[in-house]
């Protein structure tokens, strides 16, 4: 049977007057590219204008009939006019540093017939944009990072969602995990993606609802750290208003709730590697950015108590998690990730579309095909660390953020199926200082002997006190007890509560040491980013 190719709508080519001045306009369906340019390029102090402006069909925000309610001003009379014949574009301007916002320009006909034409083939050339979204559930957590969330939401992105037509349900936040707990009773099938207005945390609590919801619609138990769980097929869109919306920044480039909200109307798409964390067959959470024990465990522990600081907080509580110079003892065993083309520090940042992505989950795929023809289980061998360690961190992406551009591995990957596991050892204060600078600046952060990272599927680590006495024991607190007397003598210069870290998984805090991520290690593409 022959396929059948729909013709291109006709190119539609007018000349239509913006501010008074002529332009020719074409709609060009076929390569989906509206422009207008100046018909009498004026010459400005000796340079020509180039007066012209081409934007992709697919960055058009909305078209709309422009109702200017007002008095215009037609041969030096003033009268009512209601429907004038023209049509306002919005559309996407790209600025500097993946900053967007929403250019708008308005085309005046010279009658009512050539205005509904153009209305007509410009609202075909949206509803062919069948991925965009029509209906959103808003969570807006009112408390966190500067508490504006509820503000930036109703200034900057719900009239930018009207304008697009856009229906959203809100619901602001009355408690933490509310967002969690509503996504499990609420109609899903009713909408199109889920906006959560906050931080890394808000952003972390609405994963949890979603992915769980999933697993719990699909009967999949999560308990089960061999599970093959669901994918997400409705997407997640952040608008930042957290600390420091990490996932935010390597999504979609900045944090800036306009830029967010006009990915979201144009519904772009990024699949996000998902990590599952257990401790003895038990599901603890999941993480999609950083899981980290020792500094960044201690960090986000000492700024809960200072959360009236607001995003300050993690500087002061850095800064004294630093002073304190703590460093702990336990096993890291891991499984490379032998599918993917690149490497940690291959400076190869991920960017939308990425190569190294694309590339890697397809030679997962044809892996994942082969051990099953084969039976086979793939049961690589594992490398086992022991050591003191001054921070274990295991990313999912880059972490970059306003106060570290680069992240803490620049070059992991948004959906490769992998993880970047960097393990700092116990070394001076000044050369820790030294590695923690890096992050800011261009130079490489894992050049230090005492810096080691790897790319890998999975990872397990055990605290060496959990290795030597209770390892039934799933209390800390026990734990602590019962060594007393080792640990000081072990670690003089370490208070007893710090025979541990713990573990900052996405931005809370883990109640297990003792971890593992799980047997189906890093669920690939789990998740859709807007
Ligand atoms: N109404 C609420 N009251 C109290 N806590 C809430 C409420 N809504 C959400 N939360 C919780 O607040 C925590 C922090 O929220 P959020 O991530 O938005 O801000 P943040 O911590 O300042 O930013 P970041 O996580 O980027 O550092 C989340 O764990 C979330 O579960």
């Amino acid at each position: 049977m022959q396929p059948e190719y729909l013709p291109f709508p006709a190119l539609l080519c007018s000349v239509l007057s913006i501010s008074r001045q002529h332009y020719e306009v074409t709609l060009d369906p076929g390569r989906a590219l509206l422009s207008w340019r100046k018909l009498r390029p004026r010459s400005v102090k000796g340079r020509t204008r180039a007066g012209s402006v081409t934007v992709p069909l697919t960055e058009i925000v909305s078209v709309e009939e422009a109702e200017i309610d007002g008095k215009y001003c037609n041969s030096m009379k003033w009268q009512h006019m209601c429907k004038p014949h023209a049509f306002t574009v919005r559309y996407i301007k790209r600025m500097k540093k993946h900053r967007w916002r929403c250019g708008e320009v308005t085309f005046w006909c010279s009658e009512e017939q050539m205005c509904c034409h153009w209305l007509q083939a410009l609202n075909d050339a949206l509803n062919q944009q069948t991925h965009r979204p029509k209906h959103l559930l808003v969570y807006i957590n009112p408390y966190g990072g500067c508490k504006k969330g509820k503000q930036i939401y109703e200034k900057k992105v719900a009239p930018l969602f009207s304008a697009a037509g856009i229906a959203a349900d809100v619901v602001v936040t009355e408690y933490a995990n509310h967002a969690r707990d509503n996504l499990y009773d609420v109609n899903l099938e009713k909408y199109d993606g889920i906006v959560c207005v906050g931080g890394d945390g808000m952003f972390s609590e609405v994963l949890h609802g979603l992915i769980g919801r999933v697993q719990k619609d699909s009967h999949i138990d999560h308990n089960n750290p061999s599970a093959c769980l669901s994918r997400c097929s409705i997407r997640i869109g952040i608008v930042p208003a957290g600390s420091t919306d990490c996932v935010c920044y390597a999504t979609v480039g900045i944090n800036d709730p306009v830029t967010s909200a006009l990915h979201i109307i144009l519904g772009d798409c990024q699949p996000l590697d998902v990590c599952s964390i257990h401790h003895k067959k038990n599901f603890l959470k999941y993480s999609v950015s950083l899981l980290g024990y020792g500094f960044y465990g201690d960090v986000l522990k000492g700024s809960e108590n200072n959360r009236w600081l607001g995003p300050a907080r993690y500087d002061f509580s850095g800064f004294k998690t630093f002073l304190t110079h703590h460093w702990y003892e336990g096993t890291v065993s891991f499984q490379p990730a032998k599918w993917v083309i690149g490497s940690p520090r291959d400076n190869k940042p991920c960017t939308s579309g990425c190569h190294v992505c694309r590339q890697s989950s397809k030679q997962l795929q044809e892996l994942q095909k082969e051990q099953n023809c084969r039976f086979e289980h793939s049961e690589e061998e594992w490398t086992t660390i022991k050591g003191k360690f001054m921070a274990i961190n295991a990313v999912s992406l880059s972490c970059a953020c306003p106060r570290s551009p680069k992240g803490l591995s620049p070059a992991a990957h948004l959906a490769d199926g992998s993880a970047d596991l960097i393990l700092v050892r116990k070394c001076s204060r000044l050369n820790f200082l030294r590695h923690l600078i890096r992050h800011t600046s261009k130079k490489d952060q894992f050049e230090f002997p005492f810096v080691e990272v790897y790319r890998v599927k999975n990872f397990q680590f055990t605290p060496k006190h959990f290795e030597e006495y209770d390892t039934e024991s799933t209390d800390i607190g026990n734990v602590s007890k019962k060594n007393f007397a080792q640990i000081c003598t072990d670690h003089p210069s370490c208070v007893c509560s710090h025979v541990n870290s713990s573990w900052n998984c996405d931005g809370e805090t883990l109640d297990q040491t003792a971890i593992e991520m799980s047997d189906k290690k890093v669920k690939r593409r789990l998740l859709l980013m807007t």
